[in-house]
């Protein structure tokens, strides 16, 4: 039997760097969470135990804060692409780079009478952007997917669930008014860079939560389509997009023992198991399995 070392990768993950730009007494924050994963020459480490290949995770993590300094950090697109081709372009050993981020939004302290306080922040929720780069240094290839995860959004009407199957199991009572609740986990691959990140993550954002909103849903699924197609349609730099919803169940209460009706009003917000609706939705090239999203 021939053994034989598969497809491997390393690198430092999760290194959090927090980058404050002043202007003046004004300043800025980015809270980022970096991982940076590298692949390339490495039969030797694995089958020798010879380093020569081996660019230190810890160097990895050096790198994205001495980044942080020299280059700033922009919208999260620039910073990851700036980083991969970076240890693809320096490293012969290195041929490809794949950088992973999260980035955590902090807003101004409103100022209770003045303007909004300088350099006081508060952490904006849950709601966080993501994205992940895959690059084979300048000039080669590359793939971008942006996107986001925790954003908790809720329709206290204006869904509708009925007509599924009855099996010998099926107790849930159909429903033609429930609350719709979902934690957004929402990924979309471009086909070419857009002139500016920030601008197509907004646009994609808003057209995802115009979706939720503004659709009488008649199924998370049939919701969750919906979502991703309206970011197709507005987002010419975008060719697929890919959708994780848990299905936040609220259930109506039942009063009766205690003499109360319940018209819809008092729910139950369960916590686990939850349902969890999951969909692509691509343009006609269709979707592509594979690296770009792993
Ligand atoms: O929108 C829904 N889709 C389902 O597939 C499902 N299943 C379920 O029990 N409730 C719901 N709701």
């Amino acid at each position: 039997m021939a053994i034989v070392l598969g497809p491997n990768r390393y690198g430092k993950a999760e290194t959090r760097v927090v980058r404050v730009t002043r202007d003046g007494p004004t300043h800025h924050v980015k809270d980022l969470n970096v991982s940076v994963s590298l692949s390339g020459d490495m039969d030797r480490v694995h089958l020798a135990g010879d380093n020569a290949a081996v660019l230190t995770t810890d160097a990895q993590k050096n790198t994205v804060f001495a980044f942080a300094r020299k280059h700033g950090v922009g919208e999260i697109e620039d910073f990851a692409l700036l980083l991969a081709r970076h240890f693809t372009d320096s490293q012969p050993t290195i041929h490809h780079a794949r950088v992973e981020i999260e980035e955590y939004t902090w807003n101004r302290i409103a100022h209770q009478d003045g303007p909004p306080r300088p350099h006081s922040f508060v952490r904006s929720g849950a709601e966080t952007r993501t994205c992940l780069v895959h690059s084979d240094g300048t000039g080669g290839a590359e793939s971008v997917v942006s996107g986001l995860k925790d954003l908790v959004v809720m329709n206290s009407t204006g869904s509708e669930f009925h007509g599924f199957i009855k099996d010998e199991y099926t107790t849930l009572p159909e429903t033609d008014d429930r609350i719709l609740a979902t934690a957004v986990t929402a990924r979309w691959r471009h086909r070419g860079d857009p002139d500016d990140w920030g601008r197509s993550y907004c646009e994609a954002r808003g057209r995802l939560l115009d979706a939720f909103a503004g659709t009488h849903s008649l199924s998370l699924q049939q919701t969750l389509y919906e979502m991703g197609r309206r970011v197709l349609a507005g987002c010419p730099e975008v060719c697929e997009v890919r959708l994780a919803m848990p299905n936040k169940h609220h259930f109506a209460v039942n009063l009766s023992p205690f003499g109360l009706d319940n018209p819809n009003e008092v729910f139950h917000a369960a916590d686990r198991p939850y349902g969890l609706i999951e969909g692509t939705v691509a343009d006609d090239a269709g979707p592509t399995p594979g690296p770009a999203w792993e």
